[in-house]
Formats: structure tokens, C-alpha cells, sequence
């Protein structure tokens, strides 16, 4: 495994500093983490970049690829409500086939689960992230900002079709299936599968009972049964849910241009909120309300000591972890690639729910730093 340059302690030191005053309690976290639980949270192009380790007989794990998920099950396997904590220590993920990237580096970070008002917490979490990365010394430092919760928020202001919008809103991590939305006469999209299966069409009309029963009654015919796999009445379900999704048909020109302009806006965030919300459609009391949102988060961070003239809010940004559901962001340098931020972070608050927690109510925020990129002496 490929390991990073270490950097000199002072540096380290002056990295860590701000860390140090935002009240979190130390912490560590298993280095193995359960493989299935990861593979589902990780996003597509995480899958890949675990290291995947056997033991002799027990569940399959993989070295953890961040903190997040490693401190979140550590937190909520507790009992407590809410709690914050600092975290300092390697993380393991493959390099991209090519890339000298390190495998084994470290990350020091917070995560907080709390329920208090989360904008005031995502600026901290920014404003801390900014100024951990500053220390290291670099004069190159810029922002990225995004958010995925603004992008479901956008659809729903169109007020398309509920299985439609539920349709783009999965595409918006997979930048295929959003082209083949976008690109609407493509005939390899989803969309146009969906739109093929005749059976699904024939039994859209029924009531689930007769769905499955036709079914059944197909199965007798042809002298099979399906052994082991899912059952008629589910079968059913699914060839009606098919058929309805088929159904709600596809974007129009219009809607398709203003989905594209959407994902095109990227500027000084407050211009960025100004397009977004001259894009909405008819329905945008939710947009709205995150519009709002966003510009007292941008004031909390100004206030906290992030210069807002380096920052860019991007509505398309998106990050390899499947478990983001709101703000998000990546501190980048000019001298490295944008592919190597050198702190990320954002909200999560899904993540708990996705544990199987349903008794605790938090919010979920955090961010890593990464040393040895934030460092000006060095380069990872
Ligand atoms: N774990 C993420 C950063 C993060 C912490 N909390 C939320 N996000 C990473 O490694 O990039």
C-alpha cells in the first residue's frame, strides 16, 4: 500500500489547531468495517477503492475508506442522543488505476450528531475545515459548495409527474441515466426499458390481488414456478410500478432545458442561489425555503471567517459517498488536481436512519482534513 509523505509535527500542530477548540471529544474508530454495510453507503465510485479484507469464516469487512460511517455506528451503537468527536488516523482506499495516489493516509476530522439548528453547524463545520486547511499554509485555497437536497427540491418546483420526478431525482449521482432523462429520445435509457415491457403495460390496470393472480395463472399454464425468487404479489407490484413510471412519460424540450440550465449553475455562491431561484417552476415553496437556507449558511461562514470570493456553489457538485443528503462541500487546492480535495465534509442526517436507528432523533454533520495535502511543504 502506497503511503503518503508525513509532514513535520509543528505543521501538524498549527493543521490541527482549530480542531482542537470546537469541543469535540477525542475518538477512534474500528479500522474494520462491515463490507456490506459500506458497499451500500458508499457511492458508485467508492465501490471500488475499498480494500476488501477475509478473515476465517466471519462476515466479509473492508478497511475503512473515511470516519464517517466507522464513527457514526460507534456513536449510535451508545445509546446517546448527541455527541461530537475528533478523530485523527489512517483511512485506506485503492488508488484510481494510474494514479500514484496514496492508499494509507490520515484524516483528522469531526463528526456531530446534534439536533440544534443545523445551517449554524454546517458554517462551523465549513469555517472549521477552512481554517484547518489555511494552517497548512497554502495561499491557494478555494471552496466548492454544493448541495443535493437543492437538486430534488429544484424538480419538485416543476411539478412533473410524481414518477417522474422520483425517476430524475435518482439519476441526479449517475451521470448516465441523467443524460438519457435529459437527452429524452435516447433509446438507451432507463426510461426506454421501462417503456418496452408489454406485460408491465397489460397489468397496470389491475388491482394487485389480479396482477398477481394472472400471473399465477401464467406460470400454471406454462407448467413452471418460480423456485426460490421473489413472489407473484411483489412480482406484480413491481410490473405495475414499471408501468406507471413508464407512464409518466419523459421530459418535455422546456422542462429538459431548464433541468440542464439548473445543473449548469456554478458561481460566487450568492449569484449561484440568484440563478437557481430565477429556475424554479411553479411549486418552489421547498426551493425557496433552501434558498433562505443557503444564504444564512453563507453568512454564518463569512461570519466565521471563510472568504466567501473564493467559494463556488455548484448545483451539479456531488461526492463519492452515497451518504450526503444536503450541503456538502471540498476545500481545493490550486496545485493539486481536483480530484485530491484537501478537506471535505456535509450533512448527512439520513445516515442514522440507514444504521437502522429509528428511536434517535439528530442531525449528522462532519468533515476531514487530510494533513499531508493541506501541508504547503510537501504535495500528498
Ligand atoms: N468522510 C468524508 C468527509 C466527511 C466527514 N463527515 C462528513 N463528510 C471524506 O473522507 O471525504
Amino acid at each position: 500500500m502506497r503511503l503518503e509523505r508525513s509532514i513535520p509535527a509543528e505543521a501538524l500542530d498549527a493543521i490541527r489547531a482549530p480542531l482542537l477548540a470546537a469541543g469535540a471529544a477525542p475518538t477512534d474508530a474500528p479500522v474494520l468495517q462491515p463490507l456490506g454495510l459500506l458497499l451500500d453507503l458508499a457511492g458508485e465510485a467508492m465501490r471500488s477503492r475499498l480494500f476488501v479484507v477475509s478473515g476465517d469464516g466471519g462476515e466479509e469487512a473492508a478497511l475503512r475508506p473515511d470516519f464517517t460511517v466507522a464513527v457514526a455506528r460507534q456513536h449510535f451503537s451508545g445509546g446517546a442522543a448527541s455527541g461530537r468527536y475528533r478523530y485523527e488516523g489512517k483511512a485506506f482506499r485503492v488508488a484510481p488505476r494510474g494514479s500514484d495516489r496514496a492508499e494509507e493516509f490520515l484524516q483528522i476530522g469531526i463528526e456531530a450528531f446534534e439536533a440544534g439548528d443545523p445551517v449554524a453547524a454546517d458554517a462551523e463545520m465549513a469555517a472549521l475545515a477552512w481554517a484547518a486547511s489555511a494552517a497548512g499554509g497554502r495561499g491557494d485555497l478555494s471552496l466548492v459548495l454544493g448541495d443535493v437536497s437543492l437538486f430534488a427540491a429544484f424538480v419538485d418546483s416543476l411539478d412533473l409527474a410524481a414518477p417522474l420526478a422520483a425517476r430524475l431525482k435518482r439519476a441526479f449521482a449517475k451521470p448516465r441515466q441523467l443524460k438519457a432523462e435529459l437527452d429524452g429520445s435516447s433509446e438507451r435509457g432507463l426510461a426506454a426499458d421501462e417503456e418496452k415491457s408489454r406485460i408491465a403495460a397489460l397489468l397496470a390496470g389491475l388491482p394487485e390481488a389480479e396482477a398477481s393472480a394472472v400471473l399465477q395463472e401464467l406460470w400454471s399454464l406454462a407448467g413452471i414456478e418460480p423456485v426460490g425468487g421473489r413472489r407473484p404479489a411483489e412480482i406484480a407490484r413491481r410490473l405495475v410500478e414499471k408501468a406507471e413510471t413508464a407512464k409518466a412519460g419523459r421530459l418535455d424540450a422546456d422542462q429538459a432545458a431548464k433541468v440542464r440550465a439548473f445543473l449548469a449553475v456554478s458561481d460566487r455562491p450568492e449569484a449561484a442561489l440568484d440563478a437557481i431561484a430565477s429556475l424554479a417552476g411553479p411549486n418552489d415553496a421547498a426551493l425557496k425555503a433552501a434558498v433562505a437556507g443557503w444564504r444564512a449558511r453563507l453568512s454564518g461562514m463569512a461570519a466565521q471567517g471563510v472568504p466567501l470570493e473564493r467559494a463556488t456553489l455548484a448545483a451539479a457538485f456531488g461526492r463519492a459517498f452515497g451518504y450526503y443528503d444536503g450541503y456538502l462541500f471540498e476545500v481545493r487546492s490550486a496545485a493539486l488536481s481536483d480530484e485530491r480535495p484537501i478537506a471535505a465534509g456535509g450533512r448527512y442526517d439520513g445516515l442514522p436512519g440507514r444504521l437502522g436507528v429509528s428511536t434517535i432523533n439528530t442531525g449528522a454533520v462532519g468533515f476531514m482534513v487530510r494533513p499531508a495535502r493541506a501541508y504547503a511543504g510537501g504535495g500528498e
